[in-house]
């Protein structure tokens, strides 16, 4: 069973890595939404794989490092993609819960990257 929780973070980014005149190269915003896949089995007595709110605490620090910053200035974040995005955040995220199976980061509402790790 796979449950999950979203979460949503406000950054500023450029990417320095498009071709001259690309819009993307100019400093610009998103409302980025992330969503955090968690795999398991529920517990017998409390019915649940990890309590949604316990799953909160743990993740939304990490969100806290991102939320009104500019991605480029964050260490491992100098290249922001969606691609290198959702690395980093698989990165912090990986060793603070257990289970994690996958993760879907929306740059845009139509634009988006799924990454299961490696
Ligand atoms: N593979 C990737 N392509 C692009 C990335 C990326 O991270 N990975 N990022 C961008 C820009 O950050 C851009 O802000 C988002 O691109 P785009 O989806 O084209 O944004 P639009 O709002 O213009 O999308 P529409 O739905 O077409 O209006 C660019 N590419
Ligand atoms: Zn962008």
């Amino acid at each position: 069973m796979i449950i999950y929780k979203q979460f949503s973070f406000d950054s500023a980014h450029f990417l320095p890595a498009v071709p001259l005149g690309h819009k993307c190269g100019n400093m610009h915003g998103h409302t980025y939404m992330l969503i955090v896949f968690i795999e398991g089995q529920p517990d017998e007595k409390s019915g649940w794989i990890i309590d949604y709110g316990d799953l909160k605490k743990k993740i939304q620090p990490v969100i806290e490092l991102l939320d009104h910053h500019l991605l480029n200035d964050i260490p491992g974040l100098e290249n922001p993609t969606s691609e290198n995005l959702s690395i980093w955040l698989w990165n912090k995220i990986k060793p603070l819960v257990m289970g994690l199976k996958k993760i879907e980061l929306k740059e845009t509402p139509s634009s988006g990257v799924i990454y299961e790790g490696f």
